[in-house]
């Protein structure tokens, strides 16, 4: 108890010396929650017959009732599936579904000034991997602070989000993932709290915080969460062993058995209620490690329990003997009077085009080892100088060729450009979600900062293509006709690349959307009237929707002419407008291409836009 007492003095002077904002809450939030019930529904069997399915309806909270006022940090335990983050979910605002209960934060339901007001930290870090941890904040500090303050303030406060969490030592280092070295799990997680804490809010909900790390760096997080609750917050937490030093510095725990609540109250009453109702612990211990122990049906008393009849007896004793009690806590008038104004909290931290351009600015950081990776430019530059080797200075005797050159040219942009596409939406997809739940940014911000800065080498790439192969293989050598092909192709891997974006968002899943996206490509590809030209009719209309076709035409536009003569024989001339696969898809009419093209640019992303809508904005926890 003694080393307790230090502990907590030493705390209190660090909250002394702490930076300005985390000394104190800008606008204190009483938490209360009364009878949250939360059920979902399973769909069973049925795995071989699907008429057999049947959905059943599971309760994953039954009925949990608490109060947390500023200054308190409540720990929420509970064995693995016992409820713990779907009810912090819930608490944070981010379920939907069949909830019922009542949530209240000073007295009124969640809000979006609420929201503005609330950190969230999910039990898994979502970073950018390729950001150093000062880029990391500093971002989020300009995306999530108001506008009211101006860059330099921001960046400060990032800077004393850093010193605070201990995080100088990495400061230059960047974030890691996956096979990326980078920093460690105990870094990445403060990295995490620092991004909530940067807009200073008054309610903050944590998900196992100090999962994976060791008894000290868990100790470091808990007291920095410590110090947060002491400047008047609300620090809601799930956790899974906390030691038994962690234990004490919570103010308030809740014990989950199944979905059931067990206990609710102070940490240091929890085992004298347990002994009076039958269950004291037989040796010293861990006091959580013994929580957990009855949660899990398990008594130290006896040996040979029965541990459904344990949890039953201890669910029955809370409704009995707790029960009222905390329902009375509930009662008590503590409810702040400091309610966020409205027009103190609109709804976006920060204007369209700030949040534009600071996403703008991080995706071209966060991609540039990617988009402009020396892999990709080679082998463009390879397949470019192939090319032009293989249609070395073809001249128009040599028809077939040519043509074939076009339509190879239509096809590999056509790819090219969508699987580079496709892969953009679902990589961010948690990321999306979770800076959209929070309240980061506008979706079409968003949207036109990620599209707009993968644009440049986008269009880079078909570029020097199209000029190391249309001087190599000797295509008419006339600036206009070099011109409008290169305008040709850009307009058409615009195109291309909308329908990866669309299919992209609209699956969110890798390797779902690359299968999706080589079929229609494939079938554009067949339709597009360089290998079938009598196609029957009922499935003719698909040249109507191929994005092959129209590049195809225009690009034959671009170098022949209708009434154009060229060798088709010893002695003998053609008109091009003839030759098979010019004539399916003809060289007049070149506006409609234009037109079509055009539309799809428009309708591929417009797809996009409306499929990721259902990112994040969501309250569900599960998506
Ligand atoms: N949408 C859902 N679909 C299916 N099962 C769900 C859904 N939501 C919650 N569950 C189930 O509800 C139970 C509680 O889940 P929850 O994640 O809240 O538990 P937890 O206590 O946080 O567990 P852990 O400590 O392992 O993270 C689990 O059995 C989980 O499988």
């Amino acid at each position: 108890m003694g080393s307790e007492i230090v502990d907590v003095e030493a705390q209190s002077q660090m909250v002394e010396k702490s930076p300005a904002i985390f000394k104190k809450a800008n606008l204190p939030v009483s938490l209360k929650f009364e009878d949250v019930i939360y059920k979902i529904k399973i769909e069973q069997g049925g795995f071989l017959n699907k008429k057999s399915k049947k959905s059943e309806e599971k309760t994953i909270l039954k009925g949990i009732t608490g109060v947390v006022v500023p200054g308190e940090m409540l720990a929420m335990l509970g064995p693995s599936g016992s409820g713990k983050t779907t009810l912090l979910t819930a608490l944070g605002g981010r379920l939907g579904g069949q909830l019922a209960g009542s949530i209240t934060y000073n007295g009124k339901p969640f809000s979006n000034a609420m929201k503005r007001n609330t950190g969230f930290v999910t039990q898994d870090d979502i970073l950018y991997p390729h950001l150093t941890v000062t880029e990391t904040l500093v971002f989020t500090a300009l995306l999530r602070l108001p506008k009211t303050l101006t860059k330099q303030d921001k960046v400060q406060h990032a800077e004393a989000v850093i010193s605070q969490l201990g995080l100088s030592r990495c400061r230059n280092s960047i974030i890691g993932g996956h096979l990326l070295r980078g920093i460690s799990g105990g870094e990445r997680k403060r990295v995490s709290i620092g991004q909530e804490m940067l807009i200073n809010p008054s309610l903050l909900f944590l998900d196992e915080p100090t999962s994976g790390l060791d008894s000290t760096t868990a100790q470091r997080i808990v007291s920095t969460l410590w110090e947060l609750a002491n400047g008047g917050r609300t620090v809601v937490m799930t956790i899974h062993q906390p030691s038994s030093r962690l234990f004490y510095m919570f103010h308030k725990v809740l014990l989950l058995s199944e979905g059931n609540p067990l206990y609710f109250g102070k940490g240091s009453n929890a085992l004298d209620y347990f002994s009076s109702v039958g269950f004291a612990p037989s040796v010293t211990m861990n006091p959580a490690d013994f929580l957990l122990d009855l949660a899990n049906g398990v008594s130290t008393a006896e040996s040979q329990e029965d541990h459904a009849a344990i949890k039953q007896t201890l669910v029955s004793a809370y409704k009995t003997e707790l029960s009222s009690s905390v329902k009375s806590e509930l009662a008590i008038d503590n409810q702040l009077n400091i309610s966020p104004d409205g027009k103190k909290f609109k709804r976006w931290s920060n204007t369209w085009w700030v949040q534009f351009s600071v996403l703008f600015r991080r995706g071209i950081k966060e991609r540039k080892h990617e988009s402009f990776s020396g892999l990709k430019i080679a082998q463009v530059l390879i397949v470019a100088i192939i090319c032009g080797l293989l249609w070395w200075q073809s001249d128009i005797t040599h028809l077939q060729d040519q043509v074939g050159l076009f339509f190879f040219v239509s096809g590999f942009w056509g790819f090219y450009p969508l699987f580079q596409a496709i892969f953009t939406f679902p990589q961010e997809r948690l990321m999306l979600a979770k800076e959209r739940s929070s309240g980061t940014y506008r979706l079409s911000s968003y949207f036109m900062a990620l599209t707009l800065g993968d644009l440049p080498m986008e269009l880079v790439l078909p570029t020097v293509f199209f000029t190391i192969t249309y001087w190599m293989a000797g295509l008419k050598p006339s600036a206009g006709s070099f011109l409008s092909g290169l305008f040709a192709l850009l307009y058409s891997v615009l195109c291309a690349q909308g329908l990866g974006l669309a299919i992209g968002a609209a699956v969110m899943d890798q390797k779902s959307a690359t299968i999706l996206g080589s079929v229609i490509m494939l079938t554009f590809l067949l339709a597009g009237g360089y290998y079938v030209q009598h196609v029957p009719v009922f499935i003719r209309w698909i040249k109507y929707i191929s994005i092959s076709q129209y590049t195809f035409k225009l690009l034959l536009g671009t170098q022949y002419k209708v009434g154009e003569e060229y060798m088709c024989g010893a002695d003998k001339t053609c008109l091009v407008e003839d030759f098979p696969s010019v004539k399916s898809v003809g060289l007049g009419n070149q506006a409609i291409s234009v037109i079509a093209l055009g539309i799809m640019i428009v309708v591929y992303r417009l797809i996009a836009y409306l499929a990721l809508m259902r990112i994040g904005v969501t309250r569900k926890r599960y998506n």
